[in-house]
């Protein structure tokens, strides 16, 4: 145990939990939300998507391989705050490599372990997701409980623009492809699963408008993941529209799949839980296959809002029928609810990233694209 230094978990429907501090001393505040991998808390922290949130992990010993700066999916945690049921100070694996509590408290995060995780996740799982703050600082339950309760909904807030990159740059540069990457709250490994297949890749703010997207002369465009409600984001959801226009290819994942469709007329809703998690099993409606994949979302695209044109669903979730994915018959388009990158989590979905780059012209014939039954028109 990291520190004997008392903790108080406080939810906006009453519930007073305590615990031990880790990490910064402090109070802290969001949405509270769960997540059920066993492994990647750093990559889970450090994932721009969870701006705003407190993530509970479900896996019980959190902390055991320590940290390190490659695990990172961006410069430093996002993650307004982390609580656990036993955090470890004595990691193991190779030398270098730093304490978790050492981590959250060199980059200000307030956390709290010695939590009964899996009896708050019961509640959430009955009642739906709900704010809470961490305090370690000593505040009495009914402030804590006040603070929760005035803690912003996570719906109608646009916080990709808290994490978006400032200025434009250059992430790699390659012979293949030159992908252009609104960056909505982009995880590092998205861009390497660019630069892996020998892209060159650029990087621009959220608020970028296209006609200065295609000063890069894009073979391909990509709307990052990011955290927040889309639908309070009306001049992305308008970029998205204009980059399906553009006759380029595009892809969106999460953030991004939720602008396109939301660009292509289909409505987006809060779910009650949250998918956060790296065993989420969801069916390539073409292939027949189903990957095992990793998720972090609260919000999906209502299946109900289809419309006749414009829009087919590829991949579904088969815990709970959800819309995974979708593509544009008539652009050169497809989007994820889930991230094919992992990080953490099983590569099963690898092959998205393929079957985006065979879109481009000139490029390898698309052999896995038509596999997986995503060729466009175009
Ligand atoms: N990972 C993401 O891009 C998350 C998208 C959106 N903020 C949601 O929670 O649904």
């Amino acid at each position: 145990m990291p520190s004997e230094s008392p903790a108080t978990l406080a939810l906006s429907d009453g519930t007073v939990v305590t615990g031990c501090a880790i990490g910064q001393c402090g109070t802290t505040r969001g949405e509270l939300c769960f997540n059920t991998s066993m492994t990647g808390y750093q990559e889970i922290l450090t994932d721009p998507s969870y701006y705003g949130q407190l993530v509970m992990m479900t896996y019980p010993h959190i902390g055991n391989y320590g940290t390190t700066p490659a695990e990172n999916e961006s410069h430093a945690p996002k993650a307004s705050g982390l609580i656990v049921r036993s955090c470890t100070n004595t990691p193991s694996g190779p030398k270098g490599r730093s304490a978790l509590d050492a981590y959250l408290a060199q980059h200000g995060v307030v956390g709290i372990t010695d939590v009964d995780t899996r009896a708050l996740v019961r509640q959430i799982r009955t009642d739906g997701v709900l704010n809470a703050v961490i305090d370690s600082t000593g505040l009495d339950a009914d402030t804590l409980v006040a603070r929760a309760r005035n803690c912003p909904d996570m719906a109608g807030r646009a916080y990709a623009s808290k994490v978006t990159t400032q200025y434009a740059y250059t992430y790699n540069r390659d012979n293949g492809p030159t992908v252009v990457v609104v960056d909505y709250g982009a995880k590092r490994s998205l861009l390497d699963a660019f630069a892996q297949r020998g892209c060159t890749v650029h990087v621009v703010p959220a608020a970028t408008p296209l006609d200065k997207l295609r000063s890069y002369a894009p073979d391909a465009l990509f709307l990052s993941n990011g955290p927040g409600d889309p639908r309070a984001m009306p001049e992305a959801i308008a970029h998205a529209r204009s980059a399906l226009e553009s006759n380029l290819p595009v892809l969106g994942i999460c953030l991004g799949h939720q602008l396109m469709a939301l660009a292509q007329g289909m409505d987006v809703y809060k779910m009650r839980v949250g998918h956060r998690g790296a065993n989420q099993p969801v069916k390539n409606l073409m292939s027949g296959r189903v990957e095992i994949t990793t998720q972090n979302h609260g919000f999906a695209v209502d299946a109900g809002s289809l419309p006749d044109q414009g829009a087919v669903v590829t991949h579904r979730n088969l815990n709970d029928d959800t819309i995974e994915g979708l593509r544009y018959p008539q652009h050169k388009a497809f989007s994820l609810q889930y991230h094919p990158e992992a990080s953490p989590g099983p590569h099963d979905s690898d092959y998205l990233f393929d079957a985006f780059l065979e879109m481009v012209p000139n490029r390898a014939p698309a052999l896995r694209t038509a596999r997986h039954g995503l060729a466009v028109a175009g």
